[in-house]
C-alpha cells in the first residue's frame, strides 16, 4: 500500500508507494487513480513528462502554468535524487509565499504532489538524475510563468551545498515573488 503523508502546506502530499521486493528486484504500483484520489491527489492527469539533468546542482524552476492551463503535478525520480519544492502562490492564501520541500530519490520511489496554485522546482542532488511527472493539463507555452529560484523572500533551503547551480537561460531571468502578479486566487 502506498503511504500518503500531508506536508506543512495544505494540499501538498508526499506519497511513497510500496515496493514488493523479490529475487529479481521489485514491483511497485506508482499511480492508482482511485487510491490517490481518496488521499488528496484527485487530479485528472493527461500528460507524462521526463527530464534528464546531467549534473548535480541543476535547478529547474520555479515554474507553473496560468489557468486555464494550470497544472497539478505528481513528481518522482527514476534515477538519482532531487530536492523537490512547492511554493504557494495563491493570492490571499494564509500560506502565500511559503514553501515546502521533500527529498525524492530513485532508491526510495517517493513522489511529491504539487497542486494548482503552487510554483514547482527542484535541485538535483546527484549526476544523471531523471525526473518523471504527470500533469493534469497539456503544455501551453503562452501560459508559462515562473519565479526566480533563489528569491530571498522565499528563502528556500535548496540543501545542495552552496556552489554554483546550473540553470536554463530562461530560469535566470524569472522575477521575484514581489514583482510577480500571480494568476491564482485562494479559494477556501
Ligand atoms: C515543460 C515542457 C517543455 N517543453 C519544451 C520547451 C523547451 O523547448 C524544452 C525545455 O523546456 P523547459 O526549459 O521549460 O524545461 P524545464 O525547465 O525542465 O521545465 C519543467 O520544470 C519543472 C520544474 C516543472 O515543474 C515542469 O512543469 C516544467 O516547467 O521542452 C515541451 O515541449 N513540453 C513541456 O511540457
Amino acid at each position: 500500500m502506498t503511504a500518503f503523508t500531508p506536508l506543512a502546506l495544505p494540499d501538498v502530499v508526499l506519497a511513497t508507494p510500496k515496493r514488493h521486493g523479490d529475487a529479481r528486484g521489485y514491483f511497485s504500483e506508482t499511480y492508482v487513480k482511485p487510491l490517490y484520489a481518496a488521499n488528496g491527489i484527485a487530479a485528472d492527469f493527461v500528460q507524462d513528462n521526463e527530464s534528464l539533468s546531467e549534473l548535480a546542482g541543476t535547478v529547474r524552476g520555479l515554474h507553473m502554468q496560468a489557468p486555464p492551463f494550470a497544472q497539478a503535478k505528481l513528481v518522482r525520480v527514476l534515477a538519482g535524487a532531487i530536492f523537490d519544492v512547492a511554493v504557494d502562490v495563491r493570492k490571499g492564501s494564509p500560506t502565500y509565499g511559503q514553501w515546502v520541500g521533500a527529498r525524492l530519490t530513485a532508491e526510495g520511489g517517493e513522489q511529491l504532489y504539487v497542486p494548482h496554485g503552487f510554483a514547482h522546482g527542484f535541485c538535483t542532488l546527484a549526476p544523471a538524475t531523471r525526473v518523471a511527472y504527470k500533469v493534469d493539463a497539456v503544455y501551453d507555452k503562452a501560459s508559462e510563468r515562473g519565479i526566480i529560484w533563489d528569491d530571498p523572500d522565499l528563502a528556500i533551503d535548496w540543501t545542495f551545498g552552496h556552489g554554483d547551480r546550473i540553470l536554463s537561460d530562461k530560469d535566470r531571468l524569472l522575477p521575484r515573488l514581489k514583482d510577480f502578479d500571480s494568476p491564482f486566487v485562494y479559494q477556501a
